[in-house]
């Protein structure tokens, strides 16, 4: 990572740990829309991180990824060296292949063979050569996951992976996401706006409000974590709670723009 406005202290994390975050301020415009934010992943953690359209959560997401050199504050910023970041749209490059799409930038003899087997975990083994463009939207996003995880990341940053997917499509992607992860462990900070996703997938769930870390509640909701069963209904009424969404009716209060200082 390069230059940081401001003190922030920019690190390798220590020893079993993947991401300390303390007193992140990012402001756009004179707004601070992160206002000291402290976030902790351990190693191998798996964290969903909830919060309102505009909350900050992909402003978090690039502070993680070392592209925003913009993020300050007077504290620091912990992320491995490897880092991979999927997003809601695969991003693949069209003019290539899915075997190379999975290879780009990947060095040393077997990276041809890494991609391939990569393409395997995900369930696309003889699509290889297909155009992106061939692929549907689940498969696309499958082809994403293989790059990310060919890189065998520390650190996967997932920003609504799977938000533009059909129902059905995105509970396999599920399924998918939890097995990559059991395989690969690496700790995964999962921006979602769908709680039942943050449960089903995540051990820790936290809420981004105002700024800041607004609740962090572990997930102890034993598996398989389908949304029935009393600890999963509290657990989900407690976090529309924190969003500020009746858990009944889904209206909104008066959402949390009415609750930022404003700052200069
Ligand atoms: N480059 C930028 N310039 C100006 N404002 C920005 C910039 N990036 C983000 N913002 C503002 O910061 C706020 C947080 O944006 P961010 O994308 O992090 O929110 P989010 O929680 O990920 O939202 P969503 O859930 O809708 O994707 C928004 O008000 C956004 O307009």
């Amino acid at each position: 990572m390069a230059t940081h406005t401001g003190g922030l202290t920019v690190t390798a994390p220590e020893a079993g740990a993947a991401v300390r975050i303390e007193g992140l301020v990012r402001a756009f415009g004179g707004r601070r829309v992160l206002d000291g934010l402290d976030l902790s992943l351990r190693a191998g953690e798996f964290v969903a991180m909830l919060g309102r359209s505009g909350s900050g959560k992909s402003t978090v997401l690039r502070a993680l990824a070392g592209v925003d050199h913009d993020a300050g504050g007077e504290g620091v910023l912990s992320a491995p060296a490897h880092v991979s970041v999927v997003f809601q749209d695969a991003r693949l490059l069209p003019w290539k292949r899915v075997l190379a799409n999975v290879a780009l930038g990947l060095t040393g003899a077997d990276a041809e063979e890494r991609a391939r087997t990569a393409l395997a975990e995900v369930g696309l083994a003889g699509r290889e050569d297909a155009w992106p463009v061939e692929l549907s939207g689940g498969e696309q996003q499958r082809v994403s996951l293989a790059r990310s995880l060919v890189r065998e990341p520390e650190l996967l940053l997932a920003d609504e992976p799977f938000g533009a997917l059909d129902a059905l499509t995105r509970t396999r992607m599920h399924a998918l996401l939890a097995r990559l992860y059991e395989r690969h462990r690496p700790a995964v900070l999962l921006v979602t706006h769908d709680v039942d996703e943050a449960v089903a997938l995540a051990d820790r769930i936290v809420v981004l409000d105002g700024g800041r870390i607004a609740a962090d509640l572990a997930v102890e909701v034993p598996a398989p974590r389908r949304p029935a069963g009393a600890e999963y209904a509290a657990l989900r009424e407690r976090l529309l709670a924190r969003l500020g969404v009746d858990a009944l009716t889904g209206r909104e209060d008066d959402g949390p723009e009415s609750r930022y200082a404003p700052h200069d």
